[in-house]
């Protein structure tokens, strides 16, 4: 089914006090190389429209006031006169005040594009990807957070392959993020990641259903 889709599902979209559509929002997070965009993909092949954080990260380096902004914050960071991802990589992961200070940047940029996108998706419910979800204390935004969690080593050695990062490097990223292993996560729908790619489609199926019928 094409994304965008949402003619499947029978849940229509409720109206709020506007009188404007309202679909349910449901964010999907986890640590770095949990499964988050293998689940999210996962969503999507189901017909539900689903965001990228990640990839509006991205994008956002594409707007003149955030590019000023950054190259106002981190002139060391630039090459020829733009962000270089790698020189702030290296400078942000290490210190963690200089990482607030790019995600004050970022973030409202970030989050201001995906509400936008949601409030005008077809499904309901509609999904995100919002890795950084606690981390900002965005989770009050949304009607329902799915968290992925992955034992640790799965995801050090996952995305030290997919990225060609050292370990160590994962690691710091890791050492920056909420700390999913020992923070109470669980009044929040959980989906272990613990298997084989079959499995894991079979676990995003029953998570679903939970929402569809919620
Ligand atoms: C520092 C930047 C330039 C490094 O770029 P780079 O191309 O090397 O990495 P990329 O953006 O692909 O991120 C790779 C992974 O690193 C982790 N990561 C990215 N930003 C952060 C962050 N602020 N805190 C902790 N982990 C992070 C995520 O798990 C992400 O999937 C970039 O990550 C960035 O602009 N980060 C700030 C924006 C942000 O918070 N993005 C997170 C998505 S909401
Ligand atoms: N159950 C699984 N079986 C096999 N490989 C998996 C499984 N889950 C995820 N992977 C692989 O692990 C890597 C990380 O997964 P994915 O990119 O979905 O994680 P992520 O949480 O989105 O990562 P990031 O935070 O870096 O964006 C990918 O290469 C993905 O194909």
């Amino acid at each position: 089914m094409p994304p965008n889709c949402a003619s499947r599902w029978s849940r229509k979209c409720t109206k709020g006090k506007t009188g404007m559509r309202q679909n349910k929002k449901i964010a999907i997070t986890g640590g770095i190389g949990s499964g988050k965009s293998t689940v999210a993909r996962l969503i999507a092949e189901r017909g539900y429209d689903v965001f990228s954080c990640d990839l509006i990260a991205h994008e956002i380096y594409e707007e003149p006031n955030v590019v000023r902004e950054i190259l106002r914050e981190f002139p060391d960071c630039a090459t020829n006169g733009l962000p270089d991802r790698k020189k702030l990589s290296a400078a942000v992961f290490r210190e963690k005040e200089r990482l607030r200070a790019l995600e004050k940047i970022t973030h409202p940029a970030i989050m201001r594009k995906l509400y936008a996108r949601m409030e005008k998706a077809l499904s309901d419910p509609v999904f995100a990807e919002v890795p950084l979800l606690f981390e900002g204390g965005y989770q009050k935004d949304f009607d329902g957070v799915i968290v992925v969690l992955r034992e640790k080593n799965a995801r050090i050695g996952a995305v030290a392959v997919r990225d060609g990062l050292s370990e160590e490097e994962v690691e710091r990223r890791i050492k920056n993020q909420f700390d999913y292993e020992n923070k109470s996560i669980f009044e929040h729908t959980v989906l272990y990641n613990d298997g084989d790619l079959a499995k894991l489609r079979e676990k995003v199926g029953s998570v679903l259903e939970k929402f569809e019928n919620k």
